[in-house]
């Protein structure tokens, strides 16, 4: 079906790829910035008016954004030179989305997306009913890999380290020259995690995982706070003070643990103070909020760790829309790592966090056609 596809051919569609997550579809749009003018001539029209909808706006709807701060300019694919836009809506809105995918003709236009993410499976028939499009799939995990490799190549800043990250006043971003990257670990932190141990391009594997991830944290807190939304629970939590809730080694032993090197102001147990009526009255939702992040991140950092351990790999790179906003996670990471690793594991990241899926199923769609 994708034999013979002339470079005109290609340009009659949208180049997109999505990756539909547990809680975030992932939509990266490329458009093209070097037509000439007889491809501007022969574009036609729902094309054009797509293009301007998607570039012209950074709010689509209610719930749709484009992340104007990650976008790229000035890149390369498959012989053309043009931009590319990040888009995110909740995967909850799919119905509301294929309406005005609909309504702006993308039916008439596009057979086929590539899609990438549990969604491209559960959502395959809605596509097909409601707009008529096949989905071509790619798995989340090479199309990750490939999107992350894509985006580090193109921007020399992608990739950072949190410099001091538990010092306020010298904390810093740091980029992290990731040219030689071999052997890295990779815990995608989404709705829930995985972790994926990889030893060149193409040679991975998926080590490990857990159900308490990016979900968990935005359920229990939207639980805990009645906040509504990961925006809302992110400020809830830089606002709260964690140790009001969590049972600290100090709490039990009243100072450090010094045989085993347990510093006293280590969390000994999450929400261990929690089981006090007392206590319970207390506490706000700004410290229930911050517990909870400490929780959901110190336990990922310490699965991450174990991981890295067991494969004898050092660096370990952190990504998935978790992190979104969210430099208190980051840094407690980047603190764990080095402290409990006693400074030989490195916590990295990303700029386009949450994106490697969607950018790598984009790469991917134009290798199936040609
Ligand atoms: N605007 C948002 N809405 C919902 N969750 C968000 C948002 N921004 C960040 N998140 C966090 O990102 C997680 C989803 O990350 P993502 O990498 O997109 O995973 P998935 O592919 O499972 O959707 C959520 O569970 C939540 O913790
Ligand atoms: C099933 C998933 C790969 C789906 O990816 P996601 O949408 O969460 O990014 C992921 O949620 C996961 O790996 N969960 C943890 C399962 C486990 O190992 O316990």
């Amino acid at each position: 079906m994708f034999s013979t596809m002339d470079e005109l051919d290609i340009l009659a569609m949208p180049w997109f790829g999505m990756d539909i997550g547990g809680s975030l579809c992932k939509l990266v749009y490329f458009e093209p910035k070097d037509t000439t003018k007889d491809e501007v001539d022969s574009e036609v029209e729902t094309l054009r008016n797509i293009r301007r909808y998607l570039t012209k706006n950074s709010a689509y709807g209610k719930t749709g954004h484009r992340d104007t701060h990650l976008q790229m300019n000035d890149v390369h694919i498959r012989g053309r030179r043009g931009t590319l836009h990040f888009i995110r809506f909740p995967s909850s809105e799919m119905v509301n989305f294929l309406a005005l995918a609909k309504s702006k003709g993308m039916a008439n236009l596009v057979t086929t997306v590539c899609a990438t993410g549990g969604g491209a499976f559960k959502f395959e028939e809605d596509f097909r009913r409601e707009v008529n499009m096949k989905l071509e799939k790619f798995d989340e995990f090479d199309s990750l890999l490939k999107g992350l490799q894509f985006a580090d190549a193109q921007n020399p800043s992608e990739c950072y380290y949190w410099a001091n990250p538990t010092d306020d006043t010298t904390c810093a971003k740091v980029p992290y020259d990731f040219s030689n990257p071999y052997p890295f670990l990779i815990v995608n932190i989404g709705s829930g995690v995985s972790v994926l141990a990889v030893y060149s391009a193409t040679d991975y594997k998926r080590i490990s995982g857990t159900s308490l991830g990016g979900g968990t944290f935005l359920g229990l807190c939207c639980l805990l706070t009645g906040c509504n939304t990961f925006e809302d629970a992110i400020q809830l939590a830089a606002e709260g003070d964690n140790t009001n809730v969590d049972k600290l080694v100090r709490d039990i032993y009243g100072g450090d643990y010094e045989r085993f090197g347990l510093p006293g102001d280590l969390v000994a147990s999450s929400f261990g103070q929690m089981n006090c009526r007392e206590r319970r009255s207390k506490v706000s939702r700004q410290d229930l909020a911050r517990a909870t992040l400490v929780t959901i991140t110190n336990n990922i950092g310490s699965i991450a760790r174990m991981c890295a351990t067991q494969e004898k790999i050092d660096r370990v790179v952190f990504i998935g829309n978790f992190l979104r906003v969210n430099p208190i996670a980051m840094k407690l990471l980047a603190y764990a790592m080095d402290y409990w690793s006693k400074g030989t594991m490195k916590a990295l990241f990303l700029e386009h966090e949450g994106y490697f899926g969607a950018i790598g199923c984009l790469l991917q769609f134009h290798d199936a056609r040609s």
